[in-house]
């Protein structure tokens, strides 16, 4: 199989995995936080996990492929018990899109956070967790997968915990379905834990019926892609390429749309900084619309 499906056939499996390791830290009770830039930005025990068994099961298996994930190696010896090198059959069996088929080893980067929405599981809002698996060629985003370990956990006993989505440009994405909002409001979803004024100002300048302040990067693309928000809003730098990389080639995949706050496309490529510097925004439909909106002066302190 070409190299992209079987890169994201490992990471449909290891994704699974890393999501079974954050579920096992939770129940353990030791989060083992540490504090990496002050109190809003956390590392658990369930970061450094399942960011060791994503990084090293990937990179054993695809050792010319560039990988960069959010968290340090921590130096310890690695947990053989972490380690997953299954290949998901459901990918393998789809027709990689004409224009990945040849794409070579030093074409690609793959962007990993092990654990996206930290600071709330740390506080208990568990289905804002999610892992992210991203795969760039070329500086695009064009395949990602994304693990939500706690999706159903309010459902009661008799519904299965967790799921994984995964999707392909030009393909379609699996696990997880386009569903249409509200037609007569308008819902934002946004930061829960790194607001400031720049945020509330884009916000503002939306005019929403709704906000939705929740958790994670790749739980708030989910909100907009299974339609309980329209539109992702993120006027500021801090979220990071790890953090978009996966959940915007399974919006773009299903139709959707992820910039910056000035409408560029965001780059993937290996030597690019690390944080989303001109901030994101993510829609379905009317992305026109919120670049319109934004504020000249949020534009001005929000630059690519
Ligand atoms: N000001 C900031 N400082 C550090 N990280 C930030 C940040 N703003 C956003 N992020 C990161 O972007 C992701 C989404 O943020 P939010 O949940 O607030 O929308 C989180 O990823 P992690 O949880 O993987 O670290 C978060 O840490
Ligand atoms: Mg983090
Ligand atoms: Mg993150
Ligand atoms: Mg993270």
């Amino acid at each position: 199989a070409p190299l992209v499906l079987r890169l994201v056939a490992a990471s449909v499996s290891v994704a699974e995995k890393a999501g079974a390791i954050v579920r096992n830290v939770f129940n353990s009770g030791e989060l083992g936080v540490v504090e990496k830039d002050g109190k809003n930005d956390l590392q658990t025990q369930a970061d450094r996990s399942a960011q060791e068994c994503i990084v090293q099961s990937l990179s054993r298996q695809f050792p010319k492929v560039t990988i960069i994930g959010e968290e340090e190696p921590t130096g310890e010896t690695v947990d053989e018990s972490h380690l997953e090198t299954r290949l998901s059959e459901e990918v393998l069996k789809v027709v990689c899109p004409q224009n990945l088929q040849s794409v070579k080893d030093e074409d690609v980067v793959v962007w990993v956070d092990p654990l996206d929405g930290t600071k709330e599981y740390t506080e208990g809002f568990l289905d804002h967790v999610t892992v992210l698996i991203g795969v760039a060629v070329n500086g695009k985003a064009v395949a990602g997968v994304i693990n939500q370990p706690y999706y159903n956990y309010k459902a009661g006993p008799g519904a299965t915990l967790g799921r994984t989505m995964w999707g392909i440009v030009g393909l379609g994405a699996f696990g997880v379905e386009r569903l249409v909002p509200p037609a007569d409001k308008r819902i934002v979803t946004t930061t829960r834990s790194h607001s400031n004024k720049l945020v509330t100002e884009s916000i503002e300048a939306m005019q929403p019926d709704e906000v939705l302040r929740v958790g994670g990067a790749g739980h708030k693309v989910l909100l907009v892609i299974e339609g309980k928000a329209h539109a992702y809003v993120f006027a500021t730098p801090g979220c990071k390429k790890w953090d978009t990389c996966a959940p915007e080639a399974i919006l773009h995949a299903l139709g959707g749309r992820l910039t910056d706050i000035h409408g560029n496309a965001l780059q993937y490529h290996r030597d690019v900084k690390h944080p989303n510097t001109g901030g994101v925004l993510a829609t379905y439909s009317d992305h026109d619309w919120y670049l319109s909106r934004m504020p000249e002066s949020v534009k001005a302190a929000v630059k690519p």
